[in-house]
């Protein structure tokens, strides 16, 4: 293991939990003080089990540790297969002191973190993300949940972990595609709320790219120690929270449209954020030069900068309809008064909107 162990905290009161971050920590952390009782239900997937699921039982010595070992994708990300997290608990009797443990990227994440909170109404969990986005994003905060065919995360509960372990090593077998993915949700803490970590990004994209460990270890901290605070500020998204939904509005409705699985999250994201500068450009907030510098970033983390062909107006409006943020029927975007400066308005003027959509969409041929 590196000598490295940085760890944060998100300060939830007596809620509150850490998270650890070190290069090979799967093979050095003893998690067994974040465990009250004997049992330990390991929840991943078939890509990931092969990989480190006897590394994950390592942690838990002298524990009883079962696993659930789910099929891989966001397709999966509904009932049926949540079903199959509570088939394991009760098959192998699980009782209301285990502890279950979420091993996998943010689709594994968000499905064990749902079966904790729904199991026996409410047993612990633990997050040991292992790709890029769900380290620095979807293992902190507590949103679980699964999709519904009609809107991304449509059925969840906030339910925060006891603790979230990140190896970063783990990225070493993580595809280029899926750290792509996990760059989005990187350059989106530096738009909302961190213009210096914005500009170190720029600096460092390339190396972030080909996965150099220091400079991953530096976003993961910082990609982090962001959503720590704001998590912190607003835990369930009454107010500020709702910034980390930047890109979101446009991206889930991309996901949807394409089907789960077709879009990764975070290429939505990634487009979204696109949209969203754009957007923001148009109603007099932020310079073209600073459209431009956001669609640079994006664009060297690998991700795509147009929704898919053939995605037109009336597709985002209907989709972007069933919003989360939506309130009485009015649709409510997070923009960038600047860049490093997010907000949630419902002010957007609709002729923008369709400015917007009508420089992305790509009619089909
Ligand atoms: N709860 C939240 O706050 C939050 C935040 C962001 C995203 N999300 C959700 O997270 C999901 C996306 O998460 P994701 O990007 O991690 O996708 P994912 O969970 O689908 O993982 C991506 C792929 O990488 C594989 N994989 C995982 N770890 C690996 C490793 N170390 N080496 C090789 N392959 C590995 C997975 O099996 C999968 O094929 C979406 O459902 C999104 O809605 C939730
Ligand atoms: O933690 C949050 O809050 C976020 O919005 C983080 C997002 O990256 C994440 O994709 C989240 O799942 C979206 O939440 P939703 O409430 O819009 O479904
Ligand atoms: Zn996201």
């Amino acid at each position: 293991m590196s000598e490295t162990v940085r760890e944060l905290s998100v300060q939830l009161g007596d809620r509150s939990y850490p998270i650890m971050i070190g290069e090979g920590l799967l093979e050095a952390r003893d998690l067994t003080p974040f465990v009250t009782g004997s049992q330990v239900m390991v929840v991943t997937n078939d890509t990931v089990a092969p990989l480190y699921l006897d590394k994950a039982r390592g942690c838990f010595p002298g524990k009883q540790v079962h696993s659930v070992i789910l099929p891989d994708g966001e397709q999966f990300k509904e009932w049926q297969t949540l079903n199959r997290i509570f088939d394991g608990l009760l098959e192998q009797q699980h009782t209301r002191k285990t502890t279950v443990v979420a091993l996998g990227g943010g689709v594994v994440g968000d499905m064990a973190g749902f079966a904790a909170a729904c199991y026996q109404r409410g047993v612990p969990f633990i997050q040991i993300p292992t790709t890029l986005l769900s380290q620095v994003d979807s293992s902190v905060g507590g949103k679980t949940g699964i999709n519904h065919p009609l809107g991304k995360n449509m059925i969840g509960a906030f339910y925060q972990p006891k603790a979230v372990l990140i190896d970063t090593r783990t990225l070493q077998t993580l595809p280029p595609r899926e750290v792509s993915a996990g760059l989005a949700e990187i350059i989106k803490y530096g738009l909302i709320r961190d213009t210096g970590f914005l500009a170190w990004l720029e600096d460092n994209m390339e190396a972030l790219v080909a996965l150099q460990p220091a400079e991953l270890a530096e976003a993961i901290y910082r990609s982090c120690a962001c959503k720590a605070e704001v998590v912190a500020l607003d835990e369930r998204e009454g107010g500020i929270r709702a910034i980390l939904n930047l890109g979101h509005t446009f991206g889930h409705a991309i996901e949807t449209y394409a089907g789960y699985g077709n879009w990764l999250h975070g290429e939505a994201v990634g487009t979204g954020m696109l949209m969203a500068a754009e957007l923001s450009c148009l109603e007099g907030m932020i310079s073209r030069a600073d459209c431009d510098r956001v669609r640079r970033l994006v664009a060297r983390a690998g991700l795509p900068e147009k929704p898919p062909v053939g995605m037109t107006a009336d597709d985002f409006m209907k989709l972007m309809a069933v919003d989360k943020k939506n309130v009485d029927g009015q649709l409510r975007l997070v923009l960038l008064k600047a860049v490093g400066d997010a907000f949630v308005t419902s002010d957007a003027d609709p002729d923008n909107l369709a400015t917007t959509f009508s420089r992305f969409c790509t009619p089909a041929a």
